[in-house]
C-alpha cells in the first residue's frame, strides 16, 4: 500500500476491496464567507469569537464573545462595502461546492464510493452541520479531510480544534478512522498547477522575461510564528521556493518577490493583542504601535519607485478566489500599482477548480487513506508534534 503514489494506480492495484468494505467520506473544509450583506456582521462575529484568531490571555477568555460582537459591529460597515464591491457576498461556498462536484475527483473517488461533503469554519454550511447532519447520517466508515495548502494555527489549527471538540463527545465519531491532510503546499501536482498558471499569464505580457513575479500571502501575527510555533511562514517560503524551482526547470528565470498583505494588517492591528498578551493593548494601537505581522509588508509604491514596470501578482496562501484576491488585490493593489509607476499589471487566478489541481487533491485523499486513525489517537500525536 505504501508504494501507491497515484490515485489511479492506487485504485487499480490496492483498492478494489475497499469499496466493498468501506464507506469513504471526504470533508472539504473552508473558511466560509457571507452570502449576502446581512450575513457580514454575524460572519465576522463567528470569526473573531475563534480563540485561534483572537488569542486572549486565559484570564480574559470570558470576554471572547462580547469582544467578537463589538469588533464585528465596528468592522461590519466597511467590510460590507468591500463585499458589495465583489458582488454582495463571498464566492467561497460556490467554489468549494464546485470542488466537490468536479469531474476529476468524482471519477477517482466514485471508484472508492466516496461521499464528498462541504463544511465551513465560520458560515453555512458549518463544519458542525456537515458532520452532525450528513456524515453521521451516512454512517461512513472512514473520513479524509484535505484542509488548507499551508498550515496555520488560524486556519488548519482552528479547524482541527473544532473537529476534535465534535468528535470527542460522540460514540460513533470518536471511533471513526480519520485522516487529516494538514498541508499540501509541497505536492508536485499543486506546485505544477501554480507554475502552469504563472507561465500562461506571463505569456500574455509583451515582454514576459521582464515581469516581476509578485507572490502575495495572507498575513498572520508574528507572535503566532515566533511564540506559538505556527509553521505558516516557513511553509509559504518553501512553497515559493518550490514554484520558482519548477519555473526554472521550464526555463522561466524571472525575478520574484514575496509580500504579506497590508490592508489585512490595518484591520488586525486595531483589534489584536500584542506579543505579550497585554490587555491594555486592545484597540489602543495608536498609543502602543501596531501588532507585528509577518514581513515584508506589501509595498507597491516602493516597487514603483525602484523602477518595476511590469508585475504579475500571484496569491499564494489560499486555493480559491475570495475577498482578498477579488477586492484587495484586483482593485486596491492594482490601482495603487498603476498610480505608482507600474505600467503593466497581471494576476494569476486562484486554482479553484483547475482540473490538474483537483486531480492532485483527489490523489492526496487516496494516499491519505492508509493513515486514517480514530481522532483520539491523532490527538496524542498532535500533542507530541506541537501542531506540525
Ligand atoms: C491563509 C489564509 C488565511 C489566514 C492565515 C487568515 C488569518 C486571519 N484572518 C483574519 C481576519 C479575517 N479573515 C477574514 C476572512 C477570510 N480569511 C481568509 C483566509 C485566511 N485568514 C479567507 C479565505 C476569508 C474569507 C474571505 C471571503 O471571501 O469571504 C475576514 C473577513 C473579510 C475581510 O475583512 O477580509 C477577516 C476580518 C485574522 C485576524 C487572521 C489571523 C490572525
Ligand atoms: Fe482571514
Ligand atoms: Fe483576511
Amino acid at each position: 500500500m505504501g508504494n501507491c503514489t497515484s490515485s489511479e494506480k492506487f485504485v487499480q492495484e490496492c483498492c478494489y476491496t475497499h469499496a466493498a468494505t468501506e464507506k469513504l467520506g471526504v470533508l472539504l473544509v473552508n473558511i466560509g464567507g457571507p452570502e449576502n450583506l446581512n450575513d457580514v456582521q454575524p460572519f465576522l462575529c463567528n470569526l473573531f469569537a475563534d480563540p485561534d484568531v483572537i488569542r486572549l490571555p486565559k484570564l480574559f477568555k470570558f470576554l471572547q464573545r462580547p469582544l467578537a460582537k463589538l469588533i464585528s459591529i465596528l468592522l461590519a460597515p466597511k467590510t460590507k462595502q468591500r463585499y458589495a464591491a465583489i458582488g454582495g457576498g463571498s464566492p467561497l461556498r460556490r467554489i468549494t461546492d464546485g470542488t466537490g462536484k468536479n469531474e476529476n475527483p468524482s471519477k477517482i473517488l466514485r471508484q472508492l464510493h466516496a461521499n464528498v461533503y462541504v463544511g465551513m469554519r465560520y458560515w453555512y454550511p458549518f463544519m458542525e452541520e456537515a458532520i452532525q447532519q450528513q456524515i453521521k447520517r451516512d454512517r461512513i466508515t472512514k473520513l479524509v479531510l484535505p484542509l488548507f495548502p499551508q498550515f496555520s494555527i488560524t486556519t488548519t489549527g482552528s479547524s482541527i480544534r473544532v473537529l476534535q471538540r465534535i468528535f470527542m463527545h460522540d460514540a460513533y465519531l470518536s471511533r471513526l478512522p480519520v485522516s487529516i491532510i494538514r498541508f499540501w503546499y509541497q505536492r508536485q501536482g499543486y506546485i505544477r498547477s501554480i507554475a502552469d498558471s504563472i507561465v500562461t499569464q506571463l505569456s500574455k505580457f509583451q515582454k514576459p522575461e521582464e515581469i516581476l513575479i509578485f507572490f502575495s500571502a495572507h498575513g498572520v501575527p508574528v507572535s503566532y510564528v515566533e511564540n506559538a510555533g505556527d509553521p505558516y511562514k516557513d511553509q509559504i517560503e518553501e512553497c515559493i521556493y518550490l514554484i520558482m524551482r519548477e519555473l526554472k526547470a521550464r526555463g522561466v528565470r524571472n525575478d520574484h518577490t514575496l509580500a504579506y498583505q497590508v490592508s489585512f494588517r490595518a484591520r488586525v492591528s486595531a483589534f489584536t493583542w500584542n506579543n505579550n498578551d497585554n490587555l491594555s493593548m486592545l484597540a489602543l494601537q495608536s498609543r502602543v504601535g501596531p501588532v507585528q505581522l509577518l514581513k515584508p509588508y506589501t509595498n507597491l509604491v516602493e516597487l514603483g519607485r525602484k523602477g518595476v514596470k511590469s508585475l504579475l501578482a500571484v496569491p499564494i496562501s489560499f486555493e480559491s478566489e475570495h475577498i482578498e484576491t477579488l477586492e484587495e488585490i484586483d482593485m486596491g493593489y492594482k490601482d495603487l500599482a498603476l498610480k505608482s509607476g507600474i505600467e503593466n499589471w497581471g494576476r494569476v487566478a486562484a486554482l479553484g477548480c483547475t482540473s490538474s489541481f483537483i486531480t492532485d487533491l483527489a490523489d492526496a485523499v487516496v494516499e491519505a487513506l492508509p493513515s486514517a486513525k480514530a481522532l483520539s489517537i491523532l490527538r496524542e500525536t498532535a500533542k507530541e508534534s506541537d501542531c506540525r
